[in-house]
């Protein structure tokens, strides 16, 4: 009554005093009614009805986490993909994707600041949304109806904890009921997924939440992360990170970014289609995005001709890519001499390594160089020992030189990524693979079930593993082109600008312009200088670790290598390191002399692990006369080829003992240039001769 006669006092707005009091009669009538009334019926009410209200407030309590009510920072944040920060990884969360309980889509770019210099080169995300998740009620409803498909006991809908949502992948958290343990439903993963009609990507996982699991279920329509939507992030990164990559978006929706320096190598496997060159483009642009061609270099390893090829001209490489099988071992060889010029250097200035180098030398900073490998299983079937030697070479001592590796792969068998390489790269990501041994090889654990197209996992410095979509620089392959063209007139641009301000330029000081004039192929001669970035590239204090020459053929050292070689019937680095005591680059440069005089073959023998000892340098010019002129007997044949390949002797050689034979009458030479040798003798000459051999 009384708070009655105070709103009419107030309605009729009398003397101020009156007014004033009606107010405060007012204000206490309301509050008495709350705490007689209100509260306890409220209160009567939610506990009533507190099963159907948790989700809700499960749900309200996310979004006060996410910030998205702008109630402060999160502080404890849930998450199954939640991982000790290994490896640099960083996982900010600036634009998370919660479960939106009403299909609403959600930002995933967020708002975009006005971005510049390279950095606003990316193309925009033409559909910024992430794709919509399932409301609280009906994952409850998708759950309980999966759970007894698959034949075990649920009696209820399942109290939801969360949803957590990502690019791909959707992460339901709910409260398991009192008889139902997460393991009964690991054993029926398969059934699940089935019912759930998710066969792959589908995963039972542990949650955080006390008695509870979770599911993981693909979005019926995927988004697409693209490099635009994480350019805040990457423009932040870069201010600590020294080398910073995007690696995509995580299982909340967090972008993933890495510092390549920590790593410090990269392995990256992934079967044909599941998004390893989009990664690995991803990478790149990132890198030279953030860091300009005095910063940082590329050396692009491309044997396929198809990946890397794209980046020809870009400013940060030291060659165009090399793509001849046959000059990649030179090619990683130099980077080798690089790395150890730097430790000679930093050993007379006192630097522990590249960064306190150029922390203390800013008038003369060395790059970081970064070498990509877009498929390294072809390189073991040439050459495995060169390369698994290099690359333990690199992966223990690159580090402090700046040296880092990526390297690529589709075939993960335990005959490529063998135990070399994968106790030297603890750093390994892991896109759809074919088997599960290949999951085994390269993460040792059994199949995470990835989709392709991105969907990948990271593990990092040998910890905990981190699923994630990988960032693309467009879904459309000719504006990624575009986009790259773009990236290196920007940098062109930036260093005629560069050269314009300098006096000093002087193309023959660049360090890399000789480190790498024997990997140039012909196709890089005819580059134009436009497109070389070595030779407007200068460096003075690179010019003077390059003044070093590579170590000289000594003839008494040679003479032991040839008899070592002779005697194991072939010849490789290690050998000889371990025979005569000599360093891993003096050792490589016998071999290829070897290689070069013909004494042993191009290629390493993969069973033994050896250069083959050529039969034509091991035998007298006598005793290999004989034998073709045996073989010619034999096969009345007169095909150079097939002597070559029977007897494992070189074209050349063949060709000379021939010539031999046309002098002693045994055969007629060509008659045109097409023509072949023929036989002179009859047969009865020939049957002789083989009598006579016989006996
Ligand atoms: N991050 C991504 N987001 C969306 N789609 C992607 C992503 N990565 C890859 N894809 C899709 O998968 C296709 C194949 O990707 P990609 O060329 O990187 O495969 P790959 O593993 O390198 O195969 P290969 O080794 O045969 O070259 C792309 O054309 C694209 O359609």
């Amino acid at each position: 009554m009384a708070a009655l006669g105070s709103v009419v006092v107030l309605f009729l707005q009398p003397a101020p005093e009156l007014s004033h009091l009606a107010k405060m009669v007012l204000r206490y009538a309301v509050t008495l009614w709350l705490c007689i009334v209100g509260v306890p019926h409220i209160t009567t009410f939610a506990w009533k009805h507190r099963k159907r209200m948790r989700p809700w407030f499960n749900q309200l309590l996310q979004m006060i986490r996410n910030r998205e009510l702008k109630l402060g920072p999160s502080s404890s944040d849930i998450s199954l993909s939640k991982l000790p920060n290994a490896g640099g990884v960083e996982s900010m969360s600036s634009t998370p994707e919660r479960g939106e309980p009403n299909h609403r889509p959600v930002m995933l770019a967020g708002v975009q600041s006005v971005q510049s210099g390279p950095y606003a080169l990316f193309p925009p995300n033409p559909r910024p949304y992430s794709s919509s998740t399932l409301s609280a009620e009906q994952a409850s409803e998708l759950i309980f109806n999966t759970v007894q498909l698959a034949g075990l006991k649920m009696d209820e809908p399942p109290e939801i904890l969360s949803i957590d949502a990502g690019p791909t992948l959707q992460t339901i958290s709910f409260r398991l009921p009192a008889r139902l343990q997460l393991s009964d439903l690991v054993k029926k993963r398969d059934d699940l997924a089935n019912h759930i009609g998710q066969d792959q990507g589908f995963a039972v996982a542990s949650s955080a939440f006390p008695s509870s699991a979770a599911f993981v279920i693909p979005h019926q329509e995927r988004a697409f992360v693209y490099m635009s939507d994480l350019v805040n992030e990457l423009r932040e990164f870069s201010k600590t990170a020294q080398l910073p990559m995007v690696f995509g978006k995580d299982m909340e929706g967090k972008p993933v970014l890495v510092d390549l320096a920590k790593l410090p190598h990269l392995l990256v496997a992934g079967f044909t289609g599941s998004g390893k060159s989009v990664y690995i483009n991803g990478l790149l642009t990132s890198l030279a995005t953030t860091r300009s061609p005095q910063q940082v270099k590329f050396l692009l390893i491309d044997p396929k001709m198809v990946e890397l090829m794209m980046y020809t001209g870009l400013p940060h490489l030291i060659s165009p890519p090399v793509t001849d099988p046959m000059r990649v071992s030179l090619a990683l060889k130099k980077i080798v001499v690089e790395m150890e010029k730097r430790y000679t250097r930093f050993a007379q200035v006192g630097a522990r390594n590249l960064l306190q180098y150029n922390r203390n030398h800013p008038q003369e900073q060395i790059p970081y160089i970064v070498t990509v490998i877009d498929e390294y299983a072809d390189l073991m079937v040439l050459a495995k020992t060169d390369v698994e030697d290099t690359v333990q070479r690199l992966t223990q001592m690159g580090r402090a030189a700046g040296i880092h590796l990526i390297m690529g792969t589709q075939r993960p068998s335990v005959d490529v990524v063998t135990g070399v390489i994968k106790s030297n790269l603890p750093s390994r990501v892991a896109f759809q693979l074919r088997s599960v041994y290949d999951y085994k090889t390269v993460l040792d654990t059994g199949n995470p079930h990835l989709l392709g197209g991105g969907d990948g996992i990271c593990m990092l410095n040998g910890g905990g593993q981190k699923r994630f979509q990988s960032a693309a620089i467009s879904a459309d392959d000719d504006e990624t082109t575009q986009y790259i063209e773009k990236l290196k007139s920007y940098w062109r641009n930036d260093m005629r600008m560069d050269k314009a301000d300098s006096e000093q330029v002087n193309e023959s000081s660049s360090v890399f312009a000789t480190i790498f004039e024997e990997v140039e192929t012909e196709q890089m001669a005819t580059e134009s200088v436009e497109q070389n970035p070595l030779s407007e590239f200068p460096t003075g204090e690179w010019a003077d670790l390059e003044e070093e020459e590579e170590p000289l053929i000594n003839e008494s050292v040679y003479e032991q290598v040839i008899r070592l070689a002779r005697d194991h019937n072939g010849v490789s680095g290690r050998l000889l390191q371990q025979a005569l005591n000599i360093d891993y680059i003096t050792a490589a440069t016998y071999v290829d002399q070897l290689s070069k005089e013909g004494k042993v073959a191009p290629e390493y023998d993969p069973e033994t692990g050896l250069k083959p000892w050529l039969v034509d340098s091991r035998e007298s010019d006598e005793k290999l006369l004989l034998r073709v002129q045996r073989m010619i007997c034999e096969t009345r044949s007169t095909r150079s080829t097939d002597i070559q390949q029977a007897l494992g002797m070189r074209k050349e050689k063949v060709l000379q003992l021939m010539g031999q034979l046309v002098k002693l009458d045994f055969l007629l030479p060509p008659t045109s240039t097409k023509g072949g040798y023929t036989l002179a003798w009859d047969e009865d000459r020939i049957q002789s001769f083989l009598d006579n051999e016989e006996e």
